[in-house]
C-alpha cells in the first residue's frame, strides 16, 4: 500500500519501489519478491481494483479491491492486529456497485475506443490477458544449444519450464523465474530473455534468406541477435541513441555471434537486403510486462510517437537495396501505429507494395505485436 501510495502521488513505479525498499531493512528478499508481485499486480489491474476498493485512488482501496477481485475475504486480511491494515470502514464494507465496461477490463476509456477499433471482437481477450502477469520466455540460441536438452536443464534446477507452444525457438517459464539466474543458461550463451511474439516476428522475416541484415531500431539488440541465430548473413545494428547498443557486443560474443553496430551519419550509402525497424511505439502489446504504460499514455503522446514511427520509416527505407525488403513492427495494438502507419507509408513513397503482414494479439504467442512486410515494385 505504501509503494502504490507513492506511485499514485506521481513518482514511476520503479522509482517508488526503490523508495519503500531501501527503507524496508525488515522486509526479507522472499517477502519483497512477494510485494513486488501484489504491487505489479495492483497497477495491471489499477481501474477495476480502484472501483472494487470503494473508488479512492489509494494504495489501500487498490489492494482492498485486488483481494476482492481474486476472491479473498478482505476481513480476513484488514484486521488491525500486528502488522496487518486497519480494519475495513462501513464505508469500505458496504462494497462496489456495478463496473463499467472500461473499469473491468482496466483501461482508460479513450483507450477502450481505440483498442477495440484495432481489435474488434479479440478486445476483451486482449485486455484480459493484460491484467495477469506475461509467462517469461527464453530465446534458444539454436547455434548453441537444443531446446529439448535446455528445458530438461531447467527442469532439473526447479523451473517449471516448457517448450513453447506456437514458436519453434522459445521457451516457457511459468510460475517464479527468479531461479534462471542461477541455472547459467542466459550467461552460458545458450539463451536470451525474449518475448516469443518478438522471436515470431523475427523468424517471419527469416523464413526469406537475405545476405545484409540491418536492425535500425535496435536498442539493446534483441532481435539482431534473433536474426544473427537465424539466418547466415552479415547483421549490422543502428539505433539513433547509440548508447542503448552499449552491451551489444558483449553479448553477440557470449552467443558466439558477430554483430556490427553502426552510427547514422556511418549508414549514409549502404544498402541491405533486409532493413527492419522496430519502431518506438506505445508498447500497448506489452502492458502486461510494463503496466505502467497504460495508465501513462495519452492521445498526445500517441499522435507523437505516430509522427516518430513515420519519420524512421521515412528514413529506413532508403537504405533497402533493389529487390530487398522493408520490415516495420511494433509492439502496440493500436491501428495508427500499425495498419494505418503501414497505409501511411504506401501512400507516401511510390514504387513499394506491401508483401506481408502478421498481427499477434496479447496472449496469442506472448506479447501483442504488428509485422508490416514492404517491398520495392
Ligand atoms: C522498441 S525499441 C527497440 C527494441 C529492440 N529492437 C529490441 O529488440 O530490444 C525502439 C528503439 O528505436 C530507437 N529509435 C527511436 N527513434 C529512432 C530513429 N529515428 N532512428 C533509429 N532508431 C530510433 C530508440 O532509441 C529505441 O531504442
Amino acid at each position: 500500500m505504501e509503494v502504490l501510495d507513492l506511485w499514485l502521488s506521481g513518482l514511476p513505479l520503479e522509482a517508488a519501489w526503490q523508495r519503500w525498499y531501501r527503507g524496508a531493512r525488515y522486509a526479507g528478499s522472499s517477502d519483497r519478491a512477494a510485494i513486488r508481485d501484489l504491487v505489479y499486480a495492483a497497477v495491471r489491474r489499477r481501474r477495476s481494483a480502484a472501483a472494487l476498493g470503494g473508488g479512492a485512488a489509494t494504495g489501500r482501496g487498490l489492494i482492498l479491491g485486488l483481494l476482492r477481485a481474486e476472491g479473498v475475504d478482505p476481513e480476513g486480511v484488514f484486521t488491525g492486529t500486528g502488522h496487518a491494515p486497519p480494519p475495513l470502514t462501513d464505508a469500505e464494507r458496504a462494497g462496489p456497485g456495478a463496473l463499467t465496461r472500461a473499469e473491468r477490463l482496466d483501461v482508460p476509456d479513450w483507450l477502450l475506443l481505440r483498442i477495440e477499433a484495432a481489435l474488434g471482437p479479440r478486445t476483451e481477450d486482449a485486455l484480459a490477458a493484460m491484467q495477469v502477469r506475461a509467462d517469461v520466455h527464453l530465446r534458444v540460441n539454436t547455434r548453441r544449444a537444443d531446446r529439448a536438452a535446455l528445458v530438461a536443464r531447467l527442469v532439473d534446477a526447479g523451473l517449471e519450464a516448457a517448450p513453447h507452444g506456437e514458436v519453434d525457438t522459445a521457451i516457457t517459464i511459468a510460475g517464479d523465474a527468479r531461479k534462471l539466474a542461477r541455472t547459467g543458461a542466459v550467461d552460458e550463451g545458450l539463451a536470451e530473455l525474449q518475448d516469443a511474439a518478438s522471436q515470431a516476428v523475427v523468424a517471419r522475416l527469416a523464413e526469406r534468406p537475405a545476405a545484409r541484415v540491418l536492425d535500425y531500431c535496435a536498442g539493446g539488440g534483441g532481435k539482431a541477435l534473433a536474426f544473427a541465430d537465424l539466418l547466415d548473413a552479415e547483421i549490422v545494428a543502428h539505433d539513433i541513441a547509440p548508447a542503448r547498443m552499449a552491451d551489444l557486443p558483449a553479448r553477440a560474443a557470449r552467443a558466439g555471434q558477430q554483430i556490427a553496430t553502426r552510427g547514422t551519419s556511418e549508414l549514409a550509402g549502404e544498402a541491405f537486403d533486409l532493413v527492419f525497424c522496430d519502431a518506438p511505439c506505445s508498447g500497448s502489446g506489452s502492458w502486461r510486462r510494463d503496466p505502467e504504460g497504460k495508465w501513462r499514455l495519452t492521445p498526445a503522446r500517441l499522435d507523437e510517437l505516430v509522427a516518430v514511427q513515420a519519420g524512421v520509416l521515412a528514413q529506413a527505407h532508403r537504405l533497402v537495396a533493389p529487390g530487398g525488403r522493408l520490415g516495420y513492427a511494433t509492439c502496440s495494438v493500436l491501428a495508427e501505429e500499425n495498419e494505418a502507419q503501414a497505409a501511411a507509408f504506401l501512400a507516401a513513397h511510390a514504387g513499394w507494395r506491401q508483401c506481408d503482414a502478421l498481427r499477434l494479439v496479447p496472449g496469442d504467442v506472448g506479447d501483442g505485436f504488428f509485422l508490416a512486410v514492404f517491398e520495392r515494385v
